[in-house]
């Protein structure tokens, strides 16, 4: 076991022993009245001013536009609701009730301190009880909250609770390692370094063989 899994481990137990009622994060409904797309245009149009650039020049004459397309698709997740994504469930199981495991799903979202990329990936594990849901489903609910600002702790506690919350499993586990581009490409400078983030609700908070055969899957 590599020596972030030991850590996740230890936090796990240590979790367990301050079970921290009430703590748990809460699935967030984003607020819905948005700004116009005019107004955002004029934002960036000002931002590009700040930079000391000229917005009228003809290389950046549609930027503003632009700019406001792609923080419409990085920042999609606020107009989803995760928990709806996981409301179409499968009864028919043949009574399976072992651990299915979603490995290594990509994803980008933005630090909320910085609006820089964060880029990772997610291990998502749940034990069913009684019933399962389409494993898209699992991609689809790390999609929604990555594409909203983050932090890596709360993107991370909120796939847990809101699979907790909705499908009522016996566990979710779910561990994130992700780069963060505010850390690699300004401030501290420190490339090749990646955070490491975990939840473990349930069985894989009370039961150190189910942890420990999820973190074995984690490469
Ligand atoms: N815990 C946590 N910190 C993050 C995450 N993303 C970015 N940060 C950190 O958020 C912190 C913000 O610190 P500040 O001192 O307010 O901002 P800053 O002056 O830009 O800090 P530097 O990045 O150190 O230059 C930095 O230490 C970032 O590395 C995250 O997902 N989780
Ligand atoms: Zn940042």
């Amino acid at each position: 076991m590599t020596s972030a899994l030991q850590a996740i481990e230890t936090m796990a137990k240590r979790s367990k022993d301050d079970d921290r009622k009430g703590g748990r994060a809460k699935i967030e409904r984003p607020k819905l009245e948005r700004p116009s797309r005019a107004e955002v245009e004029a934002a960036f149009r000002t931002i590009l001013r700040w930079t000391g650039d000229d917005p009228d020049r003809e290389g950046l004459l549609e930027t503003p536009a632009r700019a406001a397309r792609a923080y419409e698709e990085f920042f999609k997740g606020y107009r989803e609701d995760p928990a709806a994504i996981l409301r179409k469930t499968f009864d028919e199981t043949g009574g399976y009730d072992e651990m299915v495991v979603l490995r290594g799903v990509r994803f980008e979202s933005h630090c909320e301190h910085h609006i820089v990329p964060i880029i990772g990936r997610a291990w998502v594990a749940y034990v069913p009880s009684g019933r399962v849901v389409g494993i898209s489903k699992l991609a689809r609910v790390v999609e929604v909250y990555a594409k909203r600002l983050q932090i890596q702790e709360k993107m991370t506690a909120q796939i847990a609770d809101t699979i907790q919350e909705v499908l009522e499993p016996q566990g979710v586990a779910v561990v994130i390692k992700a780069q963060h581009h505010c850390m690699t490409t300004r401030g501290v400078h420190k490339h090749d370094t990646d955070m490491v983030t975990s939840r473990m609700t349930g069985v894989f908070r009370d039961n150190t063989a189910t942890r420990q055969e999820f973190l074995a899957l984690i490469d």
